[in-house]
């Protein structure tokens, strides 16, 4: 495998790249996405504390809360250098300065589009118009500070000569950072590393500037496409905690970020970021904006560091680095997670349960895995209290069992008739009021199996399709100090509401009889 290459221009020492964040600004355009002035300082200040170099803090003219959420920031956070965005208009610009006024290090972002289409149907401008427009609005910027950005909207998209004429105008002009935005995501990153290289080594004056590269995701390509621009010379990275932003969203910082320090031989560039503080913030934001992260993600999602699969376990127990490439403390999770299901063998269920205290012999394992694999085949993930119920014989699969229900949601409260067999086979029948249908159906469970569990999550969506289709419901909950999950599933999503409870209940019980048998086995 060829792990390295010459260093972009052959530099000695890794190239600096700067990370400028734009979760306040561009993620925040993200639809559903908006933040309270007060919930953007205390992003600003994780952000600030991830070790970024420049944060977009809004647009100044667009709202007062934006103009309220750049004054504050401006107040609060002092490290990293602080930039707002404009058109090009004088009344934005003067919008910008004055959210800027008593920033310690203020940046005025100024942005026009220049591709032909953007011209021609959004601003209904000419080349010439485009250019005056640029250097003019560039000119009015340096007016008020010295750190003055300049971007080309849909510059990937722009004619290349033109492209070039309008960057040269604006370092004319006095801009200090050219940004040039694949704004619709369309570029490749082939495209990208020459459209960087073309322009570094052609404009005027180009060297004396850092160029930058801000790109989006509809096509999947936005980190390829920032690392590309590098390679071609960038030297800041336009980019989101959990890739938030327009559409598909922009270049997610924490891909970025870990691809040039795990690849930091191919690529020789370097951030100042604090790679450790990158779960935290991805977190910090999905709970400001309430949007949660894909498990799947790179690097924040929640399976990132999470391994089922039997072969994968007994290689990561052989030696981590068989699965994975970074180590999960170094973006912030505390270790890898080694999830017990339908996919996993023996290795990792003998490794789990040599934790917990049980150390079997072969046929003893034979037997302990057989009850597993059963187990799985009723519940998606078995946990510590599943394995030490089924060391001691306790996994019956009977428990409580829904018999039928009766919902409904007229007059003022709804109620829920529900009628369980127990685990003797006995019939119980309970009826509850609530605040609505499945307020009403966990109550009555309540009474008739006498266990309390507190919700604190409760997800219902619908799997596979057609004739197959079946509602899911998933369940978080606390009783007394413990967190348990439940997953049930049925045709009828409320059926499938009480099924996830009744997994749960059915746990905790069975886990309340093992108590004694497991306090004297490991005394
Ligand atoms: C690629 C990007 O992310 S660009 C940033 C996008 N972000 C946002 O739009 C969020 C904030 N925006 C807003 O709150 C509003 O759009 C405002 C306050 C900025 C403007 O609102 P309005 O005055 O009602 O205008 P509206 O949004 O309908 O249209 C945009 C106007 O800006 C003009 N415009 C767009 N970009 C630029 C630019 N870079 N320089 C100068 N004018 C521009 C458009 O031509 C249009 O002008 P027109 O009304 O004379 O035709
Ligand atoms: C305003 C610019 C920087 C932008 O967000 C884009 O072009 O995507
Ligand atoms: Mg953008």
């Amino acid at each position: 495998m060829n792990d390295t290459k010459p260093a972009p221009g052959n530099a000695a020492t890794p190239a600096q790249v700067r990370i400028f964040d734009t979760t306040l600004r561009d993620g925040e355009q993200s639809p559903g996405c908006s933040m309270t002035p007060r919930q953007k300082v205390v992003m600003a200040r994780a952000l600030a504390g991830l070790g970024v170099d420049v944060i977009e803090t809004g647009f100044p003219a667009s709202s007062e809360s934006d103009r309220e959420a750049a004054r504050l920031i401006a107040r609060e956070v002092r490290t990293p250098v602080l930039a707002v965005l404009s058109r090009c208009l004088p009344a934005d610009i003067e919008a910008s300065a004055r959210a800027l006024d008593g920033a310690a290090r203020p940046r005025l972002h100024v942005f026009i589009s220049t591709s032909a289409l953007h011209r021609e149907h959004k601003l209904r401008m000419s080349k010439a118009q485009v250019l005056d427009t640029a250097a003019a609005c560039v000119a009015q910027a340096r007016g008020f500070v010295d750190d003055v950005e300049f971007s080309t909207e849909d510059g990937t998209r722009t004619e290349r000569e033109f492209l070039a004429e309008v960057v040269g105008a604006a370092i004319a002009a006095g801009a200090t950072t050219i940004n040039v935005p694949d704004t619709l995501g369309y570029t490749t990153p082939e495209e990208m590393r020459a459209l960087f290289a073309h322009l570094i080594a052609t404009v005027p004056g180009a060297r004396e500037v850092v160029f930058s590269a801000h790109c989006h995701d509809d096509l999947g390509m936005a980190v390829a496409n920032s690392l590309a621009a590098i390679e071609g010379g960038a030297r800041q990275v336009e980019c989101t905690i959990n890739g938030i932003g327009e559409r598909a969203g922009n270049c997610a910082m924490e891909e970025l970020v870990m691809a040039l320090k795990v690849r930091g031989a191919w690529y020789n560039a370097d951030t100042g970021i604090d790679t450790r503080q990158l779960v935290p913030a991805s977190k910090l934001l999905s709970r400001l904006v309430g949007m949660p992260v894909q498990r799947n993600k790179a690097v924040v999602g929640a399976n990132a560091f999470a391994h089922e699969s039997g072969i994968h376990q007994h290689g990561m127990l052989r030696h981590r680095g068989t699965y994975e490439i970074m180590n999960p403390e170094d973006v912030g999770w505390p270790a890898s997670k080694m999830v017990l299901g339908r996919h996993s063998g023996r290795a990792a269920v003998s490794h789990r349960l040599r934790a917990l205290g049980y150390t079997l012999g072969e046929g003893q394992l034979d037997q302990a895995f057989a009850g597993f694999k059963a187990l799985c085949e009723r519940q998606r993930v078995v946990e510590d209290r599943d394995l030490e119920a089924l060391m001691h014989g306790d996994i019956r699969g009977d428990g409580f069992r829904l018999a039928s229900m009766t919902v409904s949601d007229r007059g003022q409260r709804a109620s829920a008739e529900i009628e369980l067999s127990d685990p003797d086979g006995r019939s119980i029948g309970k009826r509850a009021l609530g605040d609505g249908p499945v307020d009403a159906l966990f109550s009555a469970l309540a009474a008739a199996t006498g266990v309390d569990l507190q919700l604190e999550s409760y997800q219902v969506h619908s799997v596979g399709i057609g004739a197959d289709a079946r509602g899911e419901a998933n369940l978080s909950v606390r009783c007394g100090d413990d967190a348990w999950e439940g997953t049930g599933t049925s045709t009828d999503v409320i059926e499938a509401s009480a099924l996830a409870w009744l997994d749960i209940a059915n746990r905790v019980l069975r886990a309340r009889q093992l108590q004694p048998q497991r306090q004297a086995a490991h005394a």
